[in-house]
């Protein structure tokens, strides 16, 4: 109710001036909204954050920059730098991808070099390549960024190290000397976000600014590596896990709220000749479009719930020294990050496309959400870099099930049971128990088809790392198939373990099924080719998913309506509680700047002469009056 907080109509805002209300909104929303003493907001107010994240500014300052400080510096630096970063005195980012450079961290250029007698690091980009480029916030908000460079002590070099480096002045906000900053320009999305460039040339920081819970250089410059140098990867994993809730469920979410919605109320076109104009939900097309859609909103929820517990444990295991976990998590969050992505991302275009023409509209609010969600594909690690990393520890823990039991995520990769399937009639393949045996037994053929098919192009002199590079594709189709397996898997057991009405959870088994049964119908190929399902079975499960989608159309919107969006979030006349599109449509259109006149006189400049010279030709005069 705060009119501070009202979204302004930002699909008539120029970039810059959505970057001001960003930045505005945020700072209203953080130091008033939210309690001074403490950067964890939590009730209402969290819940709102949460949902209204898309028009914040500053989200890897809050959800990078610090959580970086917190797992990287010592007791010391977190003590001195939380404080600064938690009450926005200093604003920052997490400055790794460079111009050449953001999947292979290994080939990074920019360079931290110690100098002893002055006990400083020089920070320096050696060439264009070396320059950071994307970063969030930092082409004009940032004045400080977590900086990952390149540490180098007497010309030998350490690899990847975390520096925290000020860019600008605190007072007058201008760049401090060796620093070249700004904005990478306009973006697919993220409008809001200044996403910038850093060149530094001969900056120099005290050697405290090194983050130092893994590692130190002494004054002396002796190094010393204090823990798993893995755990320097460890942010990446921290924002694979979160960004999984608040840039994928919480955006398709909203996607489908608004395309469900709108599906409601749309009349077009008859089904039964004699009767009147259907909703276009009623159209079984329509419906498969849509269902599954939602279906993928509850299922990586409860999958990310589940990561996000793994992720607390194992965190919780770090402090002890215990780092054993981070394999597996590394595996299932880069696979979970990009699986979940691109079915996202994927799904977001489905359901907007799914409404016609006013879908194309920013006034729907779809097109805003989709492009959005396209950025979760490549952010935060590129989805194939990141199935092939998932696929990698598949391929090893497939060799390590040929002699021990396997737990955790890969678990059923040492299940040699029977794992063939019954089903006789559509409804057998509704039940959560056989939709999960074979989703196991999909993936775990699938790894092992991988597996053997570079095994045997070694046996025949191929090259290992030549073999990984010919059947990636096969690598990341495993990765999927474990990724689809562990969400299906932790569903099943979350619904079964949820205490809720006897008719929520028929809705959620429903859902999941769904979700389940749309994976496999998307995939049939590997489910006969591994011998899951044979071709009568497939057939099955086709009319399954139909026989699903009719039994979840009149609980649609409820369902949709569940996830509580107001209006104000879901900015979307196509998506509003109240069904009152087409008023809301021409309100909105009517609001666009080039209405603000009857006739826009800048392009009447180029018009008029020729409608002059059109009345003059009308009425026998002008060039060519044989008209
Ligand atoms: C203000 C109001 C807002 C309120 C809301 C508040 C907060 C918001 C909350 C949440 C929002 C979430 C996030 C914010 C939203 C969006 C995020 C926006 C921007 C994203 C920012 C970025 O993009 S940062 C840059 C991301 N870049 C990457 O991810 C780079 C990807 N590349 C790599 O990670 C690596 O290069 C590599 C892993 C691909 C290869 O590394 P390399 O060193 O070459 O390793 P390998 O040889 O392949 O493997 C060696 C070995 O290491 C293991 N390993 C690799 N990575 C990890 C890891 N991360 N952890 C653990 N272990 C790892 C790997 O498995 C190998 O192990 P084995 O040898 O045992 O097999
Ligand atoms: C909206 C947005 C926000 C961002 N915010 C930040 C930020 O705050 N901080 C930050 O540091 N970075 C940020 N980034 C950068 C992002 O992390 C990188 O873009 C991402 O890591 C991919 O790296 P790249 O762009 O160099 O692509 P590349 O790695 O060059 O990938 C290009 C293509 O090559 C393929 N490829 C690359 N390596 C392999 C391989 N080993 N095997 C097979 N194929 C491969 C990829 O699949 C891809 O198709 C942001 C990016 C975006 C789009």
């Amino acid at each position: 109710n705060d009119t501070s907080m009202q979204h302004r109509n930002l699909n008539h805002m120029t970039r810059e001036e959505r970057f001001s209300e960003a930045m505005r909104r945020t700072l209203y929303a953080l130091k008033v909204l939210l309690p001074r003493e403490g950067w964890t907001p939590v009730g209402p107010e969290m819940k709102y954050l949460a949902r209204a994240i898309k028009e914040f500014t500053f989200i890897i300052h809050a959800g990078v920059f610090i959580p970086c400080i917190m797992s990287y510096g010592t007791n010391e630096q977190i003590a001195k730098w939380f404080p600064l970063a938690a009450d926005f005195r200093i604003i920052g980012t997490y400055a790794q991808t460079e111009l050449g450079h953001g999947s292979f961290l290994r080939g990074l250029e920019t360079i931290a070099t110690y100098d002893r007698a002055n006990q400083e690091f020089i920070i320096n980009c050696p060439k264009i390549t070396a320059m950071k480029w994307w970063p969030g916030d930092m082409g004009k908000s940032a004045n400080h960024v977590l900086l990952m460079a390149e540490l180098v002590i007497d010309g030998k070099k350490y690899g990847m190290h975390g520096f925290m480096v000020q860019i600008r002045d605190l007072t007058t906000h201008e760049p401090l000397p060796g620093v070249t900053v700004g904005d990478i320009g306009a973006k697919l999305s993220f409008e809001s976000v200044d996403n910038g460039f850093l060149y530094l040339q001969n900056v120099r920081i005290p050697r405290e600014n090194l983050l130092s819970k893994l590692s130190e250089v002494h004054p002396d410059g002796t190094y010393i590596k204090k823990g798993n140098q893995r755990l320097m990867y460890g942010s990446m994993v921290r924002v694979r896990v979160n960004l999984i809730a608040h840039e994928i469920v919480m955006p398709l979410a909203k996607a489908c709220t608004i395309a469900v919605r709108y599906s409601a109320v749309r009349r077009q076109g008859l089904i039964n000749p004699s009767k009147e104009e259907v909703p276009v939900l009623d159209y079984v097309a329509q419906q498969h479009k849509l269902l599954p859609q939602v279906a993928t909103v509850f299922m990586a929820h409860f999958a990310a719930k589940q990561l996000v517990k793994m992720h607390h444990d194992y965190s919780l295991e770090v402090e002890k020294g215990n780092t054993s976990q981070l394999p597996e998590l590394h595996a299932l969050s880069a696979g979970m990050k990009a699986c979940l992505s691109e079915q996202g991302a994927a799904g977001a275009e489905i359901v907007r496309r799914a409404c016609g023409g006013h879908g194309y509209s920013c006034g729907s609010g779809l097109p805003f959400i989709v492009n959005r969600m396209l950025a979760t594909c490549t952010y935060e690690g590129e989805n194939t870099v990141m199935q092939l990393q998932c696929a990698r520890y598949l391929i090893k823990c497939a060799d390590q099930a040929k002699k021990d039991k396997l737990t955790g995520s890969v678990w059923y990769l040492s299940d040699f049971s029977n794992m063939s399937c019954t089903a006789q009639t559509f409804g057998d393949l509704q039940e959560p128990s056989v939709l999960v045996k074979l989703h196991e037994r999909r993936a775990k053929c699938a790894v092992q088809h991988a597996g053997k098919k570079m095994q045997n192009m070694v046996k025949n002199g191929t090259p290992a790392h030549d073999a990984w590079n010919m059947m990636a594709t096969l690598l990341i189709n495993a990765a999927r198939a474990h990724i689809m397996q562990y969400v299906v898997g932790t569903s099943v057991t979350y619904i079964s373990e949820l205490s809720c009405s006897a008719s929520l959870k028929k809705i959620l088994t429903q859902l999941c099924a769904l979700y389940a049964l749309h994976n496999i119908n998307s995939n049939c190929g590997d489910f006969v080719k591994f011998g899951c399902l044979t071709s009568a079975q497939c057939d099955l499960a086709q009319e399954a998913e139909f026989n699903l989608l009719k039994q979840l159309r009149p609980d649609a919107v409820g369902i949709v309506d569940s996830f509580d969006f107001t209006d104000d979030i879901l900015q979307s006349c196509l998506g509003a509680y109240d069904g009152n599109v087409y008023e809301r449509l021409f309100e909105w259109a009517k609001q666009a700047p080039m209405n603000k006149t009857e006739v826009h006189q800048d392009s009447y400049q180029y018009l008029q002469p020729y409608l002059h010279e059109g009345r003059d030709v009308l009425e026998g005069r002008g060039r060519n009056s044989k008209l």
